[in-house]
């Protein structure tokens, strides 16, 4: 009689436990009862908490805080948390997901479980913190910050990509200047055209600068390295700072110094950058000459010796300047700037080069014609030679001669205004850096405005001369070569 019973009740019990199981697994009622279940095994321990800010008190942006969040979105368990942020990788195809404020993520490490939670406060800094058990405190906590920062490292080795930071207006609300995007600035430093010997002593340069830590070190010096580029506009010293940072696999400050107040604003901003950086002032004799804000020239010196920058180390810094005559001599002293790089305007060899990169010529019969014309002292910049070439790509030779016909006018214009052969053939205006500025602009220029551009964009006639790497630190190279 029993067992009838069993036989008759077994397939109901079977399946109602087995609709339980689907109910409980097909909806919320596991995830309550997972909750449920570590809430209940929380209250039985003891925990540490530790506090990671995105910011320390001087407003300088936490190492830690940038290794942990990358680490903790490689995490498979961000995926578990109820919310989460999805955007695109570095390929279109790519799904980042990263972790959103107030969740907790879960990870497990030695066999311990710890928990991170990503709190924003209501002045909108965010911190981090992990919990730990206090019983595997000691046992975890050094081990486990090391493994975040190995796989930080193996995760940046992998995606590494130069950023480009560019400071805004201030924004007091909010926490940092910088804002960045992707660099994907095209230019390396093979694809500039200059001095070949120049561009391997300048590699070689900074290739023994990354190895130096120690030599800086033991010298007690900051470990940095501040080069000056210095040439007429669209001579490339924009596209070889781009080829450094690619090279150096650093990420660019470039400072906007029409956006920096004062000098503790310019303080502020340097403070804010991270190690493996290049810091950059582009057209600093212009800001010096036209002073258009609070900075001072002591500010700007003390940012070159690396006063500022003290406090962090492996920072590249760049200053590109159209000329060098109207800079007070304090910035171009000796030491000061490590190394002095002339940009020159278009030489014979320097058109070749381009006429191969652009055109796809190694020789050409108009190619005597065009050197005869250099050799009478005509000469375009890089940018305006690049810009008729690339206009007239379809036809060479359509090219050439739009080059001659070009250099030919401003060799006219430098006879009417008697501008002085060693001068600059670049013909636009002071304010107009742009390289859309027009290569047959000259004739509206005033003999004024070209006494202006003479005084500051005189270059010299000889490109060998003017290639001129000045390694003033000597024994740096020696030492750390
Ligand atoms: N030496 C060069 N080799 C190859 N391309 C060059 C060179 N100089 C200029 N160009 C081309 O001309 C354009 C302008 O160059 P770039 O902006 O680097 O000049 P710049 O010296 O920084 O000028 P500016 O002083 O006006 O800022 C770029 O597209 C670059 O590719
Ligand atoms: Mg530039």
């Amino acid at each position: 009689m029993v067992l009838l019973s069993l036989v008759l009740t077994s397939p109901v019990v079977i399946f109602g436990v087995y609709f339980l199981l689907r109910l409980v697994s097909k909806t919320s009622l596991l995830f309550i009862a997972k909750k449920w279940w570590r809430l209940l095994e929380d209250s039985c321990h003891v925990y540490q908490f530790y506090k990671i800010p995105k910011f320390n008190d001087h407003m300088q942006e936490n190492q830690l805080y940038t290794k942990v969040v990358t680490y903790l979105n490689s995490l498979s368990s961000v995926e578990d948390s109820n919310y989460a942020n999805l955007f695109t990788g570095n390929k279109s195809n790519d799904i980042t997901i990263v972790l959103d404020s107030d969740q907790v993520v879960t990870d497990t490490f030695l066999s311990a479980r710890v928990y991170w939670t990503n709190e924003k406060s209501k002045t909108g800094s965010t911190t981090l913190v992990l919990k730990i058990r206090r019983r595997d405190k000691r046992r975890i906590l050094r081990p486990y910050i090391q493994h975040i920062h190995t796989v930080f490292d193996e995760i940046e080795q992998r995606r590494k990509e130069v950023k480009l930071y560019i400071n805004a207006e201030t924004q007091p609300e909010k926490n940092g200047r910088w804002i960045s995007v992707p660099f994907t600035h095209p230019s390396t430093i093979e694809t500039t055209v200059i001095d070949a010997d120049l561009k391997n002593k300048v590699k070689s340069d900074l290739e023994s600068f990354l190895k130096s830590k120690q030599y800086y070190q033991r010298l007690g010096r900051v470990w940095k390295r501040s080069y000056l580029l210095c040439g007429p506009s669209g001579t490339g010293k924009s596209s070889f700072i781009a080829g450094m940072a690619k090279f150096l696999n650093y990420d660019i400050y470039d400072i906007d110094m029409r956006n920096v107040t004062d000098d503790s604003d310019l303080k502020m901003l340097l403070l804010q950058t991270t190690n493996k950086s290049m810091i950059v002032i582009e057209d600093l004799d212009r800001f010096l000459v036209e002073k258009s804000t609070a900075v001072t020239l002591s500010g700007i010196l003390n940012f070159m010796d690396g006063f500022f920058s003290s406090c962090g180390e492996e920072r590249v810094m760049v200053f590109t300047m159209n000329g060098k005559d109207q800079v007070d001599p304090a910035v171009l002293r000796p030491g000061r700037i490590d190394v002095h790089i002339q940009f020159p305007l278009c030489d014979f060899s320097a058109f070749k080069n381009l006429a191969n990169s652009h055109l796809g010529l190694k020789e050409h019969k108009l190619f005597p014609q065009v050197e005869e014309i250099f050799q009478s002292g005509a000469s375009l910049s890089p940018a305006e030679i690049g810009e008729i070439m690339i206009s007239n790509r379809s036809s060479p030779t359509r090219a050439l001669k739009s080059v001659i016909t070009a250099m030919q006018s401003n060799m006219a214009a430098r006879v009417v205004n008697k501008i002085p052969r060693s001068a600059s053939a670049r013909v636009v205006g002071i304010e107009d850096s742009g390289e859309s500025a027009g290569l047959y602009s000259e004739s509206v220029h005033t003999v004024r405005e070209f006494r202006k551009l003479y005084g500051l964009f005189r270059s010299k006639s000889s490109r060998k001369e003017a290639m001129d790497i000045d390694l003033q630190d000597k024994e740096y190279q020696r030492q750390s070569s």
